[in-house]
C-alpha cells in the first residue's frame, strides 16, 4: 500500500503545502517543534478518520482559521484512491474519489497503516483502557465491521448507564435491566470473541519478532482477559452469569460493572507483569515487537504491507534494535515515513528520499 503525494490546507502548522512520497524509505528530517509529526498525524487522519494525539479535530486547524483540508494520492492493489477530509465548524465531509462518504466503515480499513510513536509505552505502561484501544485499532483496519460493532456496544452501555444512574426504583431497575443485558450481552461477546483471536494473532506474531530482537532466551506473552477468564469459551460461558450476578451491585453503585469495556491484556515478558517489572528498553522493545507484529498480521490478512509511520522512534532504541527495525523496513515492500531530528540515525540505508521540515514548509533535499 501507497501513498503518493498529501497536499494540506491549514492544517496543524501549515498553511499549504504539498509534499510527494517516494515507495521505500520517506524521512522528514528538522529540529524540534517544525512540523515532522504533523505530516504523519495528516496522513493518519486521512486514513482512520481520526488523529492519533487528539480528539477533536478543532486542534487540527492552523490557528486563526476556521477550516482544515486534506487530499492525497494512495495505491493498493494496483487500484489508485483520491481521499479528501474538510472540516469545518464541528462538520466533516469525507470524499473517496470525489464520493462523498458517509461513514468511518466506509473507506477505514481500505488502505492500512500503522503508526509507532514513543507514547505508544503507554500501551505497556498505562492502564487497560490503552491495551483495548490498541486491539480495537488494530481489528478496525482487518475487520471494518468492528467499528459498527463497537458503536452498537457503546451506545448499549450508554443507556444502560442512563437508566443506573436515574433509577431510583429497584423493581422497575430490574425489568429495563434485563432488556439492556440481553443486548450487551449479544454484542459485549462478538467484542470480546473478536478481540481474543486478535490476541492470538499478535501473540503468534509478536513472539516470533520478539525472540529475534532478544535472543530465544527471553519470551514474552500476551493474554486477552475477559471477565477474570483467560480463555474465550470460559469468558462467553461465564457473560450472562457475571451479569445476573453483579444485577444488584450495579445498580447500588449505578455503573455499568460487566463487559468488555473492563477487560484487559496482560503482558508478560518471561512469565511476570511487563508493566510492573520490564526495564524501560524492555518495554520499548516489546512495543516495537508490537508494532511489527501489527505489520505482519495486516500483510498476512489484506496480502499487502500497509504503510508505517515512525514518529521519532529511532532515538529512542538502542543500536541493536535500530539496526533491526531497519533492516525490517528495507526488506521487501514497505513504505515507510521516518520523523527524525537526526539524519545521522539513518545515514546509512538505500536511498532514502530526504525532506528538511522547517518552520511548516517542507524541502526535498534528495
Ligand atoms: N493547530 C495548530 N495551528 C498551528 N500550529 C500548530 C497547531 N498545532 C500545533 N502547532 C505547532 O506545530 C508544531 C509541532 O509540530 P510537530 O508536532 O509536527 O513537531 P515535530 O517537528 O514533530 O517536533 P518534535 O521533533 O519536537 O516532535 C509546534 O510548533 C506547534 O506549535
Amino acid at each position: 500500500m501507497l501513498i503518493h503525494n498529501l497536499y494540506f490546507k491549514n492544517f496543524r502548522n501549515y498553511s499549504e503545502q504539498e509534499i510527494t512520497f517516494t515507495n521505500g524509505i520517506n524521512i522528514l528530517v528538522g529540529s524540534n517543534g517544525q512540523g515532522k509529526t504533523n505530516v504523519l498525524e495528516g496522513i493518519y487522519y486521512l486514513l482512520m478518520g481520526k488523529s492519533y494525539r487528539v480528539n477533536q479535530e478543532s486542534e487540527l486547524i492552523y490557528w486563526g482559521q476556521k477550516n482544515f483540508y486534506l487530499r492525497a494520492n494512495f495505491e493498493a492493489y494496483e487500484r489508485k484512491y483520491c481521499l479528501e477530509s474538510y472540516y469545518e465548524k464541528g462538520k466533516k465531509a469525507i470524499k473517496i474519489n470525489q464520493l462523498a462518504c458517509q461513514k468511518l466503515s466506509e473507506y477505514v480499513g481500505m488502505i492500512n497503516v500503522v503508526f509507532f510513536t514513543p507514547d505508544d509505552l503507554n500501551i505497556i505502561k498505562s492502564g487497560p483502557l490503552e491495551r483495548r484501544r490498541f486491539i480495537d485499532l488494530l481489528l478496525i483496519q482487518v475487520k471494518p465491521a468492528h467499528i459498527s460493532l463497537l458503536n452498537t456496544y457503546i451506545r448499549i452501555l450508554k443507556q444502560k448507564s442512563i437508566l443506573l444512574k436515574r433509577s431510583l426504583n429497584k423493581a422497575a431497575a430490574n425489568d429495563q435491566l434485563l432488556v439492556w443485558n440481553e443486548q450487551l450481552l449479544e454484542t459485549g461477546s462478538r467484542v470480546i470473541r473478536n478481540r481474543y483471536e486478535m490476541t492470538e494473532k499478535l501473540q503468534n506474531q509478536c513472539g516470533k519478532m520478539f525472540s529475534k530482537v532478544f535472543g530465544c532466551h527471553e519470551n514474552m506473552d500476551l493474554q486477552y482477559v475477559s471477565l477474570g477468564r483467560k480463555s474465550l469459551d470460559e469468558a462467553l460461558a461465564y457473560f450472562p452469569e457475571a451479569l445476573e450476578k453483579q444485577r444488584d451491585a450495579e445498580i447500588e453503585r449505578r455503573a455499568v460493572l460487566v463487559g468488555p469495556h473492563r477487560d484487559d491484556i496482560i503482558v508478560n515478558i518471561n512469565g511476570r507483569s511487563a508493566r510492573y517489572y520490564a526495564s524501560q528498553g524492555q518495554q520499548r522493545s516489546l512495543v516495537l515487537c508490537l508494532k511489527l507484529a501489527e505489520m505482519e498480521i495486516i500483510n498476512k490478512e489484506k496480502e499487502e504491507y500497509p504503510i508505517l509511520l515512525l514518529d521519532d522512534v529511532l532515538s529512542e532504541l538502542d543500536e541493536g534494535r535500530r539496526e533491526y527495525l531497519m533492516e525490517y523496513i528495507s526488506n521487501s515492500n514497505k513504505q515507510t515515513m521516518i520523523t527524525t531530528t537526526d539524519l545521522g540515525q539513518i545515514e546509512k540505508q538505500k536511498d532514502p528520499a530526504v525532506y528538511i521540515v522547517k518552520q511548516g514548509t517542507i524541502r526535498r533535499e534528495s
